[in-house]
C-alpha cells in the first residue's frame, strides 16, 4: 500500500474517458450501471469499457450499482470481467454473502452514507472496501464530516461532492485512504471533462495519507 491516496474516477462512459483517467494515473475507474443515472451504461457497453480499462493499464474496473440485486450484480460484474463491484443502496450482510457466493473472488466495495448508517465501519459486511458517500450519491453533494470522527471507522474511501479545489483538504481532514469522484470532474451531468480529471488526480496525488484523521 503506497502512502499516496487511492484515486477512483467514477462514471466513465467512453474510450476517451478511460484513456484520460488511466493516463492521469487513476487507480480505479467506475462503470455506472443504474438507469436513472446520467452516467448509466448498458451491460454491453460496460463490458467494452472493462476491456478498454484493462488494455489501457493497471487501473481497476469497478462496476457500480444502486439497489440492484446483489447476486445478480455480482454475476454481471464477473461476466463482464470487472475487478470489483461497488454496491450502493439498501443492502444487508446477507446480500454481501449472496454476492460472494455468486462471484467468488470478486472484490466487494460497500458504499454507504453515515446519514443512513451512522455506525458504518470498514469490513462490517465482510466487504473489501468501505466508501463513505453523501446521502444522495452521484449528485455532487458534500456532507458533514464531523460525524466521521465520532468513532474509529477503519480505512475508508471518501466520496461525495469532491472536486479539484476541495479534494486535498477533504482527504487530509477526513483521514481517508482514498477519494472517489464523479460530478466534480464533469463539464455537464454525465459528461467527463478530461482536464478536470487530470487536475483532480494531480491534487489528490499531492496528499500524503495521514496515520490518523485530523479534526476538520
Ligand atoms: O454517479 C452516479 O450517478 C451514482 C448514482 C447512484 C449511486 C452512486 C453513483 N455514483 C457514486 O457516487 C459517488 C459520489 O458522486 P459525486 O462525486 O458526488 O457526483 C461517485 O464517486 C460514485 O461512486
Amino acid at each position: 500500500m503506497t502512502d499516496s491516496l487511492f484515486v477512483k474516477i467514477c462514471g466513465v462512459r467512453t474510450r476517451g474517458d478511460v484513456r484520460a483517467a488511466v493516463e492521469a494515473g487513476a487507480d480505479a475507474l467506475g462503470i455506472m450501471h443504474y438507469e436513472p443515472s446520467p452516467r448509466h451504461v448498458d451491460a454491453d457497453t460496460a463490458e467494452q469499457l472493462v476491456t478498454w480499462i484493462h488494455e489501457a493499464g493497471s487501473a481497476l474496473a469497478v462496476l457500480v450499482v444502486f439497489d440492484m440485486d446483489a447476486a445478480d450484480a455480482a454475476s454481471m460484474a464477473q461476466r463482464i470481467g470487472a475487478d470489483a463491484l461497488q454496491l450502493h443502496g439498501h443492502y444487508e450482510h446477507s446480500d454481501f454473502s449472496a454476492a460472494r457466493a455468486a462471484a467468488p473472488g470478486l472484490k466487494l466495495w460497500r458504499a454507504v452514507s453515515l446519514a443512513h448508517d451512522p455506525e458504518a465501519h470498514a469490513g462490517a459486511f465482510g466487504d473489501d472496501l468501505l466508501l463513505l458517500d453523501a446521502p444522495a450519491p452521484g449528485a455532487g453533494q458534500r456532507w458533514d464530516q464531523t460525524q466521521l470522527h465520532e468513532r474509529d471507522r477503519g480505512p475508508f474511501v471518501l466520496a461525495g461532492g469532491l472536486n479539484p479545489d476541495n479534494v486535498a483538504q477533504a482527504a487530509e481532514s477526513s483521514g481517508a485512504i482514498g477519494v472517489d469522484v464523479s460530478s466534480g470532474v464533469e463539464s455537464s451531468r454525465g459528461v467527463k471533462d478530461h482536464a478536470l480529471i487530470r487536475t483532480f488526480i494531480d491534487k489528490a496525488r499531492s496528499v500524503r495519507k495521514s496515520a490518523a484523521p485530523r479534526q476538520s
